[in-house]
């Protein structure tokens, strides 16, 4: 990957397992609605297009009063801000590669559909902010994945043309942004995919981040 000048990463189920966090706010909600609980398994089939999404999507599965998303998506959000970091864990080799990309002088971007302030919580949590130049989340901007405008600001925000940058990412609309915007887009086979991992759609599937980085150097090196 010889004129490689940026790596975009999705966030939830790609770089970090936020997936209990996300159920025991949305359970939170749930029980104070008086709708039934979700479990772990339920949770992860909801995620990846955002809170509103996630929110209309367990309100829906449990019976609730869809009228009222909105005020319920404010109050989920309260709810997770406050927790979203109790469980939520990095994934096995995302430390080392963000640390051994950043060694390469690879400037790196977060674009996740989850919203900004919750995103940056995290990361200052498990000792990340640190790593990403640039961080663009669901509500920084009117569109989020799989639309290419939160790719294209963070590359705006970088400097780099969308063909000189890598998306990586878990779910369909990674890969669907990235190609929207001419990213290349590789996918994780952990994470929280809808879909089987071979119909995304990426350029190259990898079974943990550990992976990247010698791809990354192989690739510079030939
Ligand atoms: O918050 C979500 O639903 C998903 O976020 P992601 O884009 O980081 O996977
Ligand atoms: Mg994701």
């Amino acid at each position: 990957m010889p004129s490689l000048k940026a790596i975009i990463f999705d966030l939830d189920g790609t770089l970090v397992d936020s997936a209990r966090d996300l159920r025991d706010a949305v359970n939170v909600l749930l029980s104070e609605e008086e709708l039934r609980q979700i479990d772990l398994d339920e949770v992860k089939s909801m995620i990846g297009d955002g809170a509103p999404k996630l929110v209309e999507r367990a309100v829906s599965a449990t019976g609730g009063d869809l009228s009222r998303l909105p005020t319920l998506v404010v109050r989920f959000l309260q709810i997770y801000e406050a927790n979203a970091s109790r469980h939520t864990e990095a994934y096995p080799g995302v430390v080392e590669t963000l640390s051994g990309l950043r060694e390469l002088r690879i400037p790196l971007a977060v674009v996740t559909n989850k919203p900004y302030a919750a995103t940056i919580e995290i990361l200052e949590a498990l000792g990340l902010r640190a790593y990403f130049d640039v961080v663009v989340g669901g509500d920084t901007l009117p569109e989020r994945k799989p639309h290419p405008a939160p790719i294209h600001a963070a590359l705006k925000r970088l400097g780099v043309a969308p063909e000189a940058a890598l998306m990586i990412g878990d779910n369909y609309h990674d890969v669907q942004a990235a190609r929207a915007a001419g990213v290349r887009a590789f996918a994780v086979t952990y994470g929280y995919s809808h879909r089987p991992h071979a119909e995304l759609g990426a350029e190259r599937l990898i079974d943990t981040m550990s992976e990247l980085l010698p791809i990354v150097v192989n690739d510079a090196a030939t």
